[in-house]
């Protein structure tokens, strides 16, 4: 699929600047249509590499068809699975004048993500850069390229990365759990006739939401009181409202955005988001400020320590903290979502957990970073549930440095490619069963763990790979063992299933309820 030969060659014949790197690939996946076939057998038989030109897809029409005649709009997910079938791994989609490379098969999403330069770029997100030029506010990891982008990384990563770091966030966040674990028994009385949890999702995302604030911000924000403060509903709808706005947004031309009747409320959520959090390190400033002045040792979290290293001015931490905010709540409530939903239709997991979670910490031990080292359970269905539900679907990725040579393909610099996380996911050959919810394929001495190392990186991989990956792993280590500790989770007794969407992120389609009984 990717012979060393063949890169020799196109290498040999100045094609590509720098050579690719090559690693000892599996053996041929057995594809069946006429597509792969071709597409293979050509590149065994030493052919000339294809041109971008000459690769399958459909076209824009097609696409469009799909999309809004077919009803893939909102799973798009599903479209990946559809299209891998159709044109084999390696596609191009064209969307006007944009053409995306679909990346459907692990090997080759890490020929990808191996050649990748200096300074990956995933999409410049012109509609969250234009705000920022619009009210002179900094950009923060996600929208930041180039050197600058490395700068505030190497800046942001340590205390969100080093496990050392990490593990100290465990306080806060267990404070959090208590209070949603009260919660949750609060809700079930007052609304679930003493059982159901309606919209766990929903419940999640005000437990991550509080979660986070109290990592980066340290402060409480009250979103798991029984009435959430007016100013943080406000906060919660702002980010909710940017979310829904921005994919709309980008379907028109930048010139034309001032001229569009949902900017200016585009530029409003944006304005209370800022402003909240100003406010929110303002606050930490003065106190910073204080204790200096009277001699005493400072000490705190993430933005305490962001604010005392000196290393970014007060605007660049409020663009970078805000967006690492907006970028880590979703993801981790849907993750813990899909979780408890699949755990209360496999009581035989949930009994493992229960058990492991009992024997590493039995009595009123509340869990921390050590105990999770000794609870291979739990983080099996950590990554079985990011396997099913990769809650980002597909990553976009601009090769930019270099001419690259992908499968049997060779593309210019520049090429944006589509990596199809979801799809990949659920490649039998990497992942027997797989529709099935299997924590156990995750566990050391389980013979069917045999997966490529690039079928399932919900995370992504290599330097811009997600930055709150460690804290996104505590959060939901915590909030599962003590779930699992307190509760027997079953389904919804409607009977009710719920599907997934892509809304940007993979999210239930309809509200999730689950009942949560007490443990004896
Ligand atoms: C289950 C939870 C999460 C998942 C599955 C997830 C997944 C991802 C993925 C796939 C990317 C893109 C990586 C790439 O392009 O290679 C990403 C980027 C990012 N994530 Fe996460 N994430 C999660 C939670 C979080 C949390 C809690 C935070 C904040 C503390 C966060 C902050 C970020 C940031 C700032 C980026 C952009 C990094 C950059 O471009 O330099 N994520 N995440």
């Amino acid at each position: 699929m990717f012979c060393k030969s063949l890169v020799r060659s196109a290498y040999a014949a100045g094609r590509l600047e720098s050579k690719p790197v090559v690693r000892k690939m599996s053996p041929l996946l057995p594809y069946s249509d006429e597509t792969r076939r071709q597409s293979s057998s050509s590149v065994l038989s030493g052919n000339k590499p294809k041109t971008m030109d000459e690769l399958h897809g459909p076209t824009f029409l097609t696409s469009l068809y799909w999309l809004f005649v077919k009803g893939y709009f909102d799973k798009t997910h599903e479209m990946q699975v559809e299209h891998k079938k159709i044109y084999g791994p390696l596609w191009k989609s064209k969307y006007g004048p944009l053409v995306v490379v679909n990346v459907a098969e692990a090997e080759l999403i890490e020929q990808v993500l191996r050649q990748e330069g200096k300074y990956p770029i995933r999409t410049d997100m012109p509609h969250w850069r234009g705000y920022r030029v619009l009210r002179q506010q900094a950009y923060g990891p996600l929208t930041e390229m180039g050197a600058e982008w490395q700068r505030i990384r190497s800046i942001l990563n340590p205390r969100m990365l080093k496990p050392k770091h990490v593990s100290s966030y465990s306080t806060a966040i267990n404070q959090v759990v208590t209070d949603f674990v009260h919660r949750v028994r609060w809700l079930r009385e007052s609304a679930g006739g003493g059982a159901v949890v309606h919209d766990v999702a929903g419940e999640l995302y005000k437990f991550a939401f509080e979660g986070i604030c109290s990592v980066l911000f340290e402060i409480r924000m009250g979103c798991l009181n029984e009435q959430i403060p007016q100013e943080t509903q406000k906060f919660i709808d702002s980010v909710g409202e940017m979310f829904r706005l921005s994919p709309i947004l980008v379907l028109f031309p930048q010139s034309l955005w001032p001229y569009l009747p949902f900017w200016k409320h585009f530029v409003a959520v944006w304005d209370h988001l800022f402003k909240v959090a100003q406010q929110l390190i303002d606050r930490k400033v003065v106190e910073i400020r204080e204790k200096a002045a009277k001699g005493e040792t400072v000490e705190g979290e993430y933005l305490t320590h962001l604010l005392a290293s000196e290393k970014m001015t007060v605007t660049e931490i409020l663009g970078s903290i805000t967006e690492l905010l907006l970028a880590g709540v979703d993801t981790t409530s849907n993750t813990i979502s899909w979780a408890l939903y699949h755990l209360a239709r496999e009581p035989d997991t949930q009994e493992k957990l229960h058990q492991e979670v009992d024997s590493v910490c039995p009595g009123d031990k509340i869990p921390t970073s050590e105990d999770f080292a000794k609870m291979p359970w739990l983080k099996a269905t950590v990554k079985e549930t990011l396997r099913l539900y990769p809650v980002v679907p597909g990553n976009a990725r601009v090769v930019v440095e270099d001419e690259i040579m992908v499968g049997d393909c060779i593309f210019p610099k520049k090429t944006l490619f589509h990596l199809c996380h979801y799809a990949v996911s659920y490649d039998g050959n990497h992942f027997p069963q797989p529709h099935a919810f299997l924590p156990q394929r995750w566990l050391r001495g389980d013979e069917r763990l045999k997966q490529h190392p690039f079928s399932s990186v919900p995370f992504g991989f290599g330097i811009r790979a997600c930055l709150g990956k460690r804290l996104a792993e505590l959060e939901m280590y915590c909030i599962l063992s003590r779930l699992m500790k307190h509760f027997e989770v079953r389904p919804d007794p409607s009977g009710a299933t719920v599907k997934a969407k892509t809304r940007t992120l993979l999210v239930p389609a309809s509200p999730m309820n689950l009942q949560f009984l007490d443990r004896k």
